[in-house]
């Protein structure tokens, strides 16, 4: 018997050659406007994928789909082979423990300490005495390239890269199996976006994670992934056109047969300009 038939079951185990993640013709609509519509990808253990496209094309409706944030309007998102949307509260919280999340603004609480926003998934999802905490917390901080002496301070106290740090440290501390990245180099400068970047390429090297990373930084898409997803704006594609526009390496994306991808990664404006001026 599997999930959807009982919410008492056990979740079924992953088989070997299934994707972790399917999106299966997912739609999803807000009152009457419809963002995301007919989405079917795969994605496999380990892989990291980026999502890029125009601001307004769904990238982050899409990655929160994903992760179970949003329910779709139409069709399903299996990860492991269980459904999102027919999980109990319990199920849906114990796979949740399985993602982590770096949010645009690293989404940190300002009101505690650098030490306790990197141990609340700790304090929260395990039952690890204080000093391991303390361990793993210092740990991670050196890992993304912070000193003990930051665990101290508030969140407002720090560079917007160190915040940026300290939530990355954070999503990752559980070792989750999926992490999602929503825009993690938005505002810094082009140095501290590399940190970052090289900081998602270590987090694979140390595990096999997987990773959804939402961007606009195409430096952050040719480095970092391993298969690049383009979305378009649904209101402006043509009939039966695919919301995904481009779904491959991200060597391949300069070379696109699609004139609006090559467009799009290379920053021109081509007609748009005339569309946006109507
Ligand atoms: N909870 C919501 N309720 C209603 N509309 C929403 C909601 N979340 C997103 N939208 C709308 O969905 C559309 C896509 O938003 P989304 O944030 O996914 O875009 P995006 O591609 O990530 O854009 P950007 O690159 O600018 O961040 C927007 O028009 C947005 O206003």
């Amino acid at each position: 018997m599997s999930t959807d038939e009982s919410n008492t079951t056990k979740a079924p185990e992953p088989q070997a050659t299934e994707p972790q993640i399917q999106v299966r013709r997912v739609e999803v609509t807000f009152e009457s406007q419809t963002i995301l519509k007919e989405i079917s990808v795969s994605i496999s253990a380990g892989e990291t994928v980026a999502v890029i496209g125009e601001s307004g094309c769904g990238k982050t409706v899409f990655m929160k789909t994903l992760v179970g944030l949003i329910n779709p309007t139409a069709g399903s998102i299996l990860f492991d082979g269980m459904d999102l949307a027919k999980l109990t509260p319990q199920q849906i919280s114990d796979v949740r423990r399985r993602f982590g999340f770096v949010f645009q603004n690293a989404a940190l609480f300002d009101s505690m300490s650098v030490f306790d926003n990197v141990a609340f998934p700790l304090r929260q999802s395990t039952d690890a005495d204080a000093r391991e905490i303390r361990e793993r917390v210092l740990r991670h901080l050196q890992d993304v390239g912070l000193p003990p002496g930051v665990a101290g301070r508030r969140p407002s106290e720090l560079s917007g890269g160190m915040r940026k740090r300290v939530g990355l440290a954070r999503a990752i501390i559980l070792e989750p199996d999926l992490v999602v990245y929503d825009e993690p180099t938005t505002g810094l400068d082009p140095i501290m976006s590399d940190v970052i970047n090289e900081l998602m390429l270590d987090v694979r090297k140390r595990y096999p994670v997987t990773s959804v990373i939402v961007t606009h930084d195409m430096r952050t898409a040719q480095k970092v992934a391993d298969r690049v997803l383009m979305f378009f704006p649904r209101t402006r594609l043509e009939a039966d056109e695919s919301q995904v526009l481009y779904d491959g390496p991200p060597e391949g994306l300069e070379e696109s047969s699609e004139r609006r991808v090559r467009q799009f990664v290379r920053g021109e404006a081509g007609d748009r300009i005339k569309e946006i001026s109507k």
